[in-house]
């Protein structure tokens, strides 16, 4: 054991890599690149005001809104720029794609070209920065389907969840935490501030199958499926109603932090598929949202779902797509898909919302 009496990040990268004796130590070398921006947007976070960083990022006079139509914070231009500068110049990547950057992003010469993509929302529920609520940043690494010295494409991102070889987050809420799974479960580390290094403080974390804590916006009810405002219902229904217990509810609004609960203490998350915007199906994004914290989900023995579908299995159609998302504690997860398999209760025939959508739609 290190002297400190728990290991580093770094440690536990060094130990992870023995179980592959012919790696290169590229990938050891690029989580510690992202281990080093999440510092980096740590340290810009917790500065606040001091650092002149909250509010809108002011491109031109009137601001600017990025691929989504989202009007940009200054922390979300910030930490954009700290994950491409800090991971740019090593060499174990071939592209990036952000979800501040309508394309793919170009390693710049004179840096080498590597064998991994890195896929990133630099900072999640940036909308509650200047109200000093939990955010965070959240990764995906794949594998670069080419070995040419060619420019990454939006088609070599598009690669289904499955074949994610590591995702994590970063969470900056009252302490900092950097959790990973690099397929083999899930471990979480905490940022020791005076050593600046990340400290293994939960290892091998799993998510309870059980749970009576259920997370929705639950403002866009009239836009719902049947199957949700089903399983909601239920819920709030409580102790007389058919799940015969009482639930909790919460919604903080940043889906990292939400993420981080569950994994700490079961629960489910669901931004559903609606009916609010018809060309948006679902609100968080598939490659960098859905998918590594799908992936960290079933690390941890929870599930991650479309509402119909394992959302990992899920063949991307496009860098930012939008898409339904269920995580969380298994058995809930499970009981959500079988409402949307089962045949429509005779009282919701009438409702709209389940005519206008096939069942079977992703
Ligand atoms: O307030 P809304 O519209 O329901 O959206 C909340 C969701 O939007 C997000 O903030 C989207 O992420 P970004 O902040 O990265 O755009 C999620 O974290 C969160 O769950
Ligand atoms: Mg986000
Ligand atoms: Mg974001």
């Amino acid at each position: 054991m290190p002297l400190t009496g728990r290991k580093t990040l770094t440690q536990y990268l060094i130990e992870e890599r023995r179980r592959f004796p012919e790696a290169s130590g590229d990938f050891n070398a690029l989580i510690l690149d992202v281990a080093m921006a999440c510092k980096a947007i740590a340290r810009a976070v917790a500065f606040g005001a001091l650092g002149d960083v909250l509010g809108n990022h002011a491109a031109a006079a009137g601001g600017s809104v990025n691929v989504q139509g989202e009007t940009q914070k200054k922390l979300d231009v910030l930490s954009n720029d700290y994950f491409l500068r800090i991971t740019e110049w090593g060499g174990h990547l071939a592209g990036m794609a952000s979800e501040e950057m309508e394309a793919p992003y170009q390693i710049p010469s004179p840096y080498p070209r590597g064998k991994y993509l890195l896929v990133f929302d630099p900072l999640d529920g940036s909308s509650n920065i200047d109200v000093n609520v939990s955010v965070g940043s959240i990764f995906s690494v794949l594998r670069s389907p080419t070995t040419d010295d060619r420019d990454a494409t939006e088609a070599d991102f598009l690669q289904p969840g499955t074949q994610q070889v590591a995702a994590g987050y970063a969470l900056y809420g009252p302490t900092t935490m950097f959790v990973l799974s690099v397929g083999n479960g899930v471990a979480g580390f905490t940022l020791d501030p005076n050593l600046g290094e990340f400290m293994l403080t939960h290892p091998d974390l799993t998510v309870p199958a059980d749970t009576v804590e259920f997370a929705i916006n639950a403002s866009n009810s009239r836009f719902w499926e049947a199957p949700v405002k089903r399983y909601v219902d239920e819920c709030l229904a409580g102790r007389t109603g058919p799940r015969a217990k009482d639930f909790n509810m919460r919604w903080i609004a940043s889906m990292v932090a939400e993420a981080h609960r569950i994994l700490m203490r079961g629960g489910v998350f669901l931004y559903p598929r609606d009916s609010k915007d018809a060309a948006k199906p679902g609100r968080l994004r598939l490659l960098y949202e859905a998918n590594p914290i799908g992936f960290i989900m079933e690390q941890a023995g929870g599930r991650a779902s479309t509402g119909r579908l394992p959302v990992l299995g899920v063949q991307p159609e496009g860098l930012h797509q939008r898409i339904g998302l269920v995580f969380g504690s298994k058995h809930e997860v499970e009981r959500i898909e079988r409402y949307h398999a089962e045949p429509p209760a005779h009282k919701d025939l009438d409702n709209p919302l389940f005519h206008e959508r096939s069942l079977f739609r992703v």
